[in-house]
């Protein structure tokens, strides 16, 4: 609690309240109360009483009179002192030597509360017009703490509110001061930062937060976090305001962003960095544009902050539980970050973190990009084969589940595999839930910037770009039914045999395995161009676990991976004799499902990035004649040697 033998200096302009606030509060407290109007000597009183401001030799012996005062109420009971101290300099002067023993509180009332109370005021040496040049004189302090006199423009505080938030702020700071400093701190409480900062605090460091306020909407979430989630083991502390926040950690610091990414990342990047030093490390690991990333490291790096981009996946279960972790950017930060990212991390069957460097710049959130367009891919996946399934196979959710439960225990299980089995189990009123919910997706950027990207950088990538399309189709639902009524296309479903469920299970595979080979594929090409040297190997291990693409398939890459340098997934002997024996299945069930008038667009995606790569002899030839015929763009001939470019008059 509050230490009586402090003198709390309660301070502002003349009209504030700092007697009647001062007298309160050392009546709460026991202590004596003091007037420094009282200190002044009689020269200074009777400039006062004739309207003539005083000057700062005025106030000099004033101020001395006061730091003895000050000094003999430390040594006894400590005391109250009300004072104007309205510059820095004059209350560094109060100060002296005798900085711990002081505390500050400061009265902040706008220019016409005062001049209204000043008005209202009778028999009091002090002229209201001289107000104007106290308020000139006022420099607000940076330290201490300051009460505002009024909870919003017309409601002024009473006397006990004030007096209950002094006490407040002085337990709160003295708290903060006992406390050791927090190893990290955690911007955003949301379902990411919230789940991560538990998971921080179940490993046993000591943990700050902070979540915005926002007036009737996000109020104390901090402080409501910390009352829920404090424990006796180690310290959390919560914040609405960034620069205590930052102040509460241990330097050089470490601070993980997980807010919504874009503008708000900037703006809290914005707010914090004039309030940090250099080695401090900051790190956004929420879903950033990988390029956003380069730019803000950049930025960090003119002032030695390290800042750390870092793909977290595994939504709120992984971020509670273990997540599977990115970190691209500065090495130094990384390296000073590490031993947190790798005690919150999932482990992979070795117990090694499903965390490791990634690569300078963006090269985290890129890898965060693409883990999440292969995820887009899968998802899709699935949905085109439990549409299949329901639809062309006639099986219900339930049937469907049980199916789905087989396949996992024939190695291919995943995460996502996993809670489409629970969905489709999901009952609400009797009916299965899955049957109610608006077929419209949603998506937040991450999938749609790895086809661009894709798309840019002319790598072919089937399957995200279906998964992406099929997203953007699917929002479109009052056109579609629109459509669906105008053609009213009745196609007619072919009977199908019970063979028809083996092959979607390798349909299903080959798909998987397409869809991961297009994505690596992705990480290597932009890797090379922009010199990242991602470890693919490492990546894949990564994935094993606690991100949402860990699956059986997965855990199979990384053990192909890590045989040697990196080649493409569809290469390897035992893919390539997988792929041969089962690429007719997904054949088979394209043909089927697309009689049926199925939209099917990664299956069919990865059947055509597979077959087009397989092919030696293309089509190709004929775009190029037609290049060369409309634009002269000419062609090269197989022939001839491949450096000799060809033209022909084709009119001739
Ligand atoms: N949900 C998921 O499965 C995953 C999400 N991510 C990524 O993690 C990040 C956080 O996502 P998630 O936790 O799901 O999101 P939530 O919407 O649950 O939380 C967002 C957080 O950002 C804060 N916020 C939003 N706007 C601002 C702003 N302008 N200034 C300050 N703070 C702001 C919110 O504060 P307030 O509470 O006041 O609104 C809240 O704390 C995103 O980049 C997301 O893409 C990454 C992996 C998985
Ligand atoms: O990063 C994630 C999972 O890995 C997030 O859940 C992300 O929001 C998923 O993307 P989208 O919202 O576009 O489906």
């Amino acid at each position: 609690m509050m230490n009586s033998k402090k003198v709390y200096i309660v301070f502002g302009v003349s009209g504030c309240g700092k007697t009647t606030i001062g007298k309160a509060l050392a009546l709460e407290l026991g202590i004596p109360f003091y007037d420094a109007d009282d200190f002044h000597p009689e020269s200074n009183i009777n400039k006062m009483k004739a309207g003539t401001p005083l000057n700062d030799d005025d106030r000099q012996p004033w101020l001395e009179a006061l730091v003895d005062h000050i000094r003999s109420c430390c040594s006894k009971k400590g005391a109250v002192l009300a004072c104007s101290a309205l510059k820095q300099s004059y209350r560094e002067t109060l100060q002296s030597d005798l900085k711990e023993h002081i505390k500050w509180i400061f009265l902040n009332g706008n220019y016409n509360l005062i001049f209204k109370r000043l008005n209202e005021r009778e028999g009091h040496f002090f002229r209201k017009e001289l107000l104007a040049s106290q308020f000139g004189t006022l420099e607000k302090p940076k330290a201490g703490i300051s009460i505002c006199l009024t909870k919003n423009v017309d409601i002024v505080k009473s006397v006990v509110e004030i007096i209950e938030e002094i006490k407040l702020k002085f337990i709160e700071e003295e708290l903060r001061d006992k406390i050791i400093k927090s190893q990290i701190g955690i911007i955003g409480l949301g379902v990411m930062g919230g789940n991560l900062a538990l998971n921080v605090l179940s490993k046993g460091f000591h943990l700050s937060v902070f979540n915005r306020q926002v007036l009737g909407k996000e109020e104390n979430v901090a402080k409501n976090f910390v009352e829920t989630h404090a424990n006796k083991k180690t310290s959390l502390l919560g914040f609405d305001h960034l620069s205590p926040f930052i102040d509460s950690l241990e330097t050089p610091r470490t601070i993980l962003i997980m807010v919504k990414s874009g503008e708000a990342v900037d703006a809290i990047i914005n707010e914090i960095t004039p309030l940090l030093n250099a080695n401090d490390c900051v790190i956004d690991g929420g879903n950033s544009h990988y390029k956003d990333t380069i730019r803000r490291e950049l930025s960090f790096d003119t002032i030695n902050i390290n800042f750390l981009g870092v793909g977290i996946s595994g939504g709120a279960e992984g971020a509670l539980n273990g997540p599977s972790i990115m970190p691209g950017g500065s090495k130094k930060g990384y390296k000073q970050a590490k031993k947190i990212l790798d005690a919150i991390a999932a482990k992979d069957i070795n117990n090694t973190p499903c965390s490791a460097y990634i690569g300078p710049g963006g090269s985290g959130h890129f890898v965060k990009m693409v883990h999440n367009s292969i995820e887009y891919g899968e998802m899709q996946l699935l949905a085109e084969i439990y549409q299949l399934l329901r639809y062309v196979a006639k099986k219900s959710p339930e049937d469907i589940a049980t199916i789905f439960e087989n396949w996992s225990t024939r190695k291919k299980n995943s995460y996502l595999l996993e809670i489409t089995i629970k969905i489709l189990r999901k009952k609400d009123n009797g009916a299965y839930l899955i049957d109610k919910i608006l077929d419209k997706t949603g998506q937040n950027g991450t999938g749609n910037w790895s086809a661009v990207e894709g798309i840019r950088a002319g790598i072919p990538i089937d399957t995200i770009i279906a998964s992406v399309m099929a997203r953007n189709i699917s929002s479109r639902k009052e056109q579609r039914v629109l459509t669906s009524e105008i053609y009213r296309l009745d196609y007619k479903i072919p009977e199908v045999e019970e063979t028809f469920i083996n092959q979607l299970e390798e349909a299903y595979y080959v798909v998987s395995i397409i869809n991961h080979s297009i994505g690596f594929d992705l990480l290597q090409r932009i890797s090379e161009r922009n010199s990242w040297e991602l470890n693919l190997s490492e990546i894949a291990q990564i994935w094993t676990n606690g991100c949402i693409i860990r699956s059986d398939l997965m855990q199979t890459i990384a053990l192909l991976f890590s045989e040697g340098t990196y080649q493409d997934l569809l290469l390897f002997p035992e893919i390539v004799a997988l792929m041969k024996t089962n690429i007719s299945s997904l054949q088979t069930s394209l043909q089927s499902g697309l009689l049926s008038g199925f939209a099917l667009p990664v299956m069919s995606g990865a059947a055509n990035y597979f077959f087009a790569y397989t092919t030696a002899n293309s089509s190709a030839n004929l775009i190029q004649a037609q290049r060369d015929f409309f634009g002269a763009h000419t062609y090269q001939r197989i022939d001839k040697s491949l450096n000799d470019f060809f033209h022909t008059d084709w009119k001739i």
